[in-house]
């Protein structure tokens, strides 16, 4: 079944929001409006703005935002014209007052993100969402590192406390297509009409498009991308490649390809400090199943105790660290300098 009468899948742009951990949460308010601009004139449906690590994320662990958040969300809703704005949001980096601001703000899709195995956190945070009229989305985060069984038990807890699309989050880069396929199937087949299947990829193994035409094929109805790839470790699926690939194949996204690619040329790129590039610590990440948005912590915390940032993040992949344990890279940076001497 297509996601809409005009649309096979729906496109997020995540670029506003994964593309924060890669600005190191430095957007402006000029950088966001000129950004949605651009993807609202493509025709991309959904754009998402936030804090790297969403509502609340701005801090000392995760890194403080330039600009407040609400700020940003605003902007966005007060620039796009046809796209909805959506915020992401990880129950207790955020409360549900920052969800009610986002609402009060303009944005319409309330997106949660929880661990692949804690998605009973956010049960309250879906209720107040669909209360208040939002649409809602589910993110199981570093879904790699459960089984395609498990996910979607999990899928069902948040479908079952008002989540209406349920993401399959690789979030760690490191899923190939078959793992996609099957964790998406999985869910397909345990929520059947009582909420949508999405996908959201990292390409630290290379696999952004290809995992998503998977999900795609495996029942997923909304994908997320990040236009330039804009996003954490190696960036996002590119927005304007997928596009691209699903003209030449028939799949319906709504967004004009050569509008997304001046936007991915002309307008992020030179929002962007530096290409997201699949160099060596962020294809480690795809190989040690290690959350992307570790990238930066872990550059700042080799270059800082004057150790190899690839052993750091090998480390964090044997420890399964997952997102909220940024704090962990130092013990592991520290442990690595004691051991040199
Ligand atoms: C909020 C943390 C994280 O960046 C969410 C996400 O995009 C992912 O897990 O990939
Ligand atoms: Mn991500």
């Amino acid at each position: 079944m297509p996601y809409s009468d005009t649309l096979d899948i729906r496109i997020t742009d995540s670029s506003l929001r994964d593309g924060s951990h890669a600005k190191r949460h430095q957007f402006t308010a000029d950088d966001v409006r000129s950004v949605v601009a651009a993807l609202d004139e493509a025709g991309v449906p959904v754009i998402e703005v936030t804090h790297g690590d969403g509502l609340g994320g701005s801090s000392f662990t995760y890194g403080f935002s330039r600009t407040p958040e609400q700020e940003l969300v605003k902007a966005a809703v007060d620039t796009a014209r046809r796209a909805r704005i959506a915020f992401l949001m990880l129950p207790g980096l955020g409360v549900k007052d920052d969800i009610r601001a986002a609402h009060a703000n303009g944005a319409s899709i309330c997106r949660i993100a929880t661990h692949c195995t804690e998605a009973d956190i956010a049960d309250q945070h879906f209720g107040l969402a669909r209360e208040r009229g939002l649409e809602t989305v589910g993110f199981l985060m570093m879904a790699h590192s459960t089984t395609p069984e498990n996910l979607a038990r999990q899928g069902r807890v948040m479908a079952d406390a008002g989540c209406q699309c349920v993401y399959v989050v690789d979030s760690a880069g490191a899923m190939v297509m078959d793992d996609v396929t099957a964790r998406v199937e999985a869910l397909v087949a345990e929520l059947g009409d009582d909420a949508q299947v999405g996908f959201h990829g990292h390409e630290n193994l290379a696999l952004g498009t290809g995992n998503s035409l998977a999900a795609i094929k495996a029942g997923a109805l909304q994908i997320d991308g990040s236009t330039r790839r804009l996003g954490a470790g190696a960036g996002n699926t590119a927005v304007e490649a997928l596009v691209a690939v699903c003209a030449k194949m028939g799949i319906r996204t709504g967004v004009d390809v050569l509008k997304i690619i001046d936007a991915a040329e002309d307008v992020v790129r030179p929002v962007m400090d530096e290409e997201c590039r699949l160099d060596r610590l962020a294809l480690l990440m795809g190989h040690a199943g290690v959350y992307s948005s570790f990238l930066k912590h872990a550059y700042r915390q080799a270059e800082r105790y004057g150790v190899s940032g690839a052993e750091i993040l090998l480390r964090a992949g044997e420890r399964r660290l997952v997102g909220g344990q940024e704090d962990q890279l130092i013990d592991i940076a520290l442990e690595l300098a004691a051991q040199r001497h």
